[in-house]
């Protein structure tokens, strides 16, 4: 066994504020495991595509509460080295294991240091942390959750004054900030000092809601709605009131915070058969749409009823719809999506005479662009009211999405209506994802290297017209893990995902439409050429 890991880990045991991670690396320590040793102590947790995240446990490279002392009192070194002496931080958190004692040590710690902390009243959704941090004017804001993740993952939001998440360069400042805290023993760590705060900033994001929906606007859409053993509930249910909306119906088995997600095998409305009690009960009760949160609220997921059964719409579905809507309603400013994300956002913005702009993936990109007044991405994320949230926010895409489908209604008309005049208008869109979730982070790295080596030179029978490696970042884009390959009316990008262990590639293909009639065959068009281009590019990858 080395000296030196054992010598790490005893150090870290030593100091460990959380008496189950401490047995859980005494154990580690007796049992001279060496391979989880070294598991535990490669490295740290670094800022991905949502801040640290990952699986709950003892050591630096997983989440606890030595990990949270530290990055707080990292952030809180930051802080006040950027002018916010005394500034106030405001902290969310989920109900995931673990998240209510991660927000008390990181008010702790803010508190320590002497900047204001002030803790929301109970788990909820991160968009109302994100609302919050403007509406309270904190200097930054902390939101615990690993969101859509496995019960055995924890995370930790980092958000700046400006109500978005942190990007280059203050991740990379804030991180060496926390490697540069030598030891728990000189973080101070008070028992009380800031505020728990009440129920009137959760009034306040319910009031901004009112500023998503045109007044007077149809409000007849019947919904079902889970979220996801998430904290969505109380407030959708709340937000969906006030905007006079009949009630959703809800997936009861799914409804109520609980840290297991028992019902499912991943809390993601995009996992397989994550739906499947929420279309159960559409079945049952046959609303027009179906609406599900993620675990921490920001994402939307929905789903319509087409032909005799029930059917997810894709992100870029909802990203394309929610757009066309607020088109139709007169919007103004910047229209933003991340190149991850479908192309036909572009085409809708040029049709109307609006700025649009591509983005890298995380609404910490999005949020940013300039004058924005509506973006989303594929992952199921929209941001539809960035004055009051500039991060994506579940609960008011909900509120837009169920007030188009009572417009629609109004007119004796669908979303999968919709879509398909905006299919006949800008061409058929067709996105899909090729996403492969991996135990051994290395395979992702062996793939991504692979396709570097031996590029392929075409995909589905189609020339790759451009291949272009996001390293060195483009004229518009930062430096990005990422490759994208250009063809003869489709694109690809492939990257590994900054949340989970998985690579994700993302295909577009776009087909002519002549019309209405012609709408079969190029969606069959579209649905063979993107099989093909998947089975291309996992032989390219070799995963
Ligand atoms: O987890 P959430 O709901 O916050 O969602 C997070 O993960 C998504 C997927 O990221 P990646 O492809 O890197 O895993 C991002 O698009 C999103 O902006 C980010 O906030
Ligand atoms: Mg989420």
């Amino acid at each position: 066994m080395q000296d030196g890991l054992i010598a790490q880990a005893r150090a870290w045991l030593a100091e460990d504020p959380d008496a189950e991670t401490r047995a859980e690396l005494a154990g580690l320590i007796d049992a001279e495991d060496h391979a989880e040793l070294t598991a535990r102590f490669s490295g740290t947790l670094q800022f991905g595509t949502a801040g640290l995240r990952g699986e709950l446990g003892a050591g630096p490279t997983r989440m606890n509460r030595s990990v949270v002392i530290r990055a707080a009192a990292g952030l809180a070194a930051y802080l006040k080295k950027n002018g916010h002496e005394n500034g106030l931080v405001v902290i969310g958190y989920d109900a995931r294991h673990k998240s209510e004692e991660f927000a008390r040590d990181t008010a702790s710690v803010m508190t320590g240091a002497g900047l204001d902390a002030a803790v929301l009243p109970r788990p909820l959704p991160t968009p109302v942390l994100a609302f919050a941090i403007r509406h309270l004017g904190a200097v930054a804001g902390v939101e615990v959750t690993a969101s859509h993740n496995p019960p055995r993952d924890n995370g930790y939001k980092v958000y700046l004054g400006d109500g978005s998440q942190i990007v280059p360069p203050a991740d990379a400042e804030i991180a060496a900030e926390i490697a540069a805290v030598p030891s728990l023993t000189v973080v101070p760590r008070p028992t009380e000092g800031w505020q728990i705060l009440d129920d009137a900033v959760v009034d306040a994001y319910l009031a901004r809601t009112d500023a998503v929906l045109a007044p007077g606007s149809p409000r007849t859409a019947r919904t079902v709605y889970t979220a996801m053993h998430g904290v969505g509930k109380d407030v959708l249910l709340a937000a969906f009131a006030r905007a006079g909306f009949p009630e959703p119906a809800l997936v009861t088995e799914q409804a109520d915070p609980d840290p297991d997600f028992p019902t499912v095998a991943f809390p993601n409305p995009e996992e397989p058969g994550a739906m499947d009690l929420a279309f159960a009960k559409a079945r049952e009760t046959d609303p027009d749409l179906v609406i599900a949160n993620d675990p921490d609220a920001d994402r939307c997921a929905v789903a319509v009823r087409d032909g005799d059964d029930w059917r997810m719409l894709r992100g870029d579905e909802v990203g394309a719809l929610l757009a066309a809507h607020l088109v139709r309603r007169g919007a103004t400013g910047t229209f933003a999506e991340s190149i991850v994300s479908s192309s036909l956002l572009g085409r809708i913005a040029d049709k109307a005479g609006l700025r649009h702009v591509e983005t890298l993936t995380g609404f910490k990109w999005i949020a940013r662009a300039e004058g924005l007044r509506y973006g989303y991405e594929e992952a199921l994320g929209y941001c539809v009211d960035p004055e009051g949230v500039r991060d994506k926010d579940g609960i008011t895409a909900a509120l837009l999405i169920t007030e188009l489908a009572s417009v629609l209604k109004a007119e004796n008309r669908t979303l999968l209506d919709l879509l398909d005049d905006l299919a006949v208008e800008h061409g058929l869109h067709a996105t899909d994802q090729l996403s492969v979730r991996v135990q051994d982070l290395s395979l992702i790295a062996a793939a991504m290297r692979r396709l570097r080596e031996q590029p392929p030179t075409h995909l589905g029978g189609l020339p790759i017209t451009r291949s272009e490696d996001l390293t060195q970042g483009t004229d518009t884009l930062p430096p990005t893990d990422g490759l994208r390959y250009t063809l003869e009316g489709a694109r690809v990008i492939v990257r590994p995902s900054g949340t989970e262990p998985k690579l994700k590639c993302y295909l577009e293909v776009v087909v002519p439409v002549a019309g209405h009639a012609d709408l079969p065959s190029a969606r069959a068009k579209a649905t063979a050429l993107l099989t093909s281009i998947k089975r291309d590019l996992s032989t390219a990858a070799g995963i």
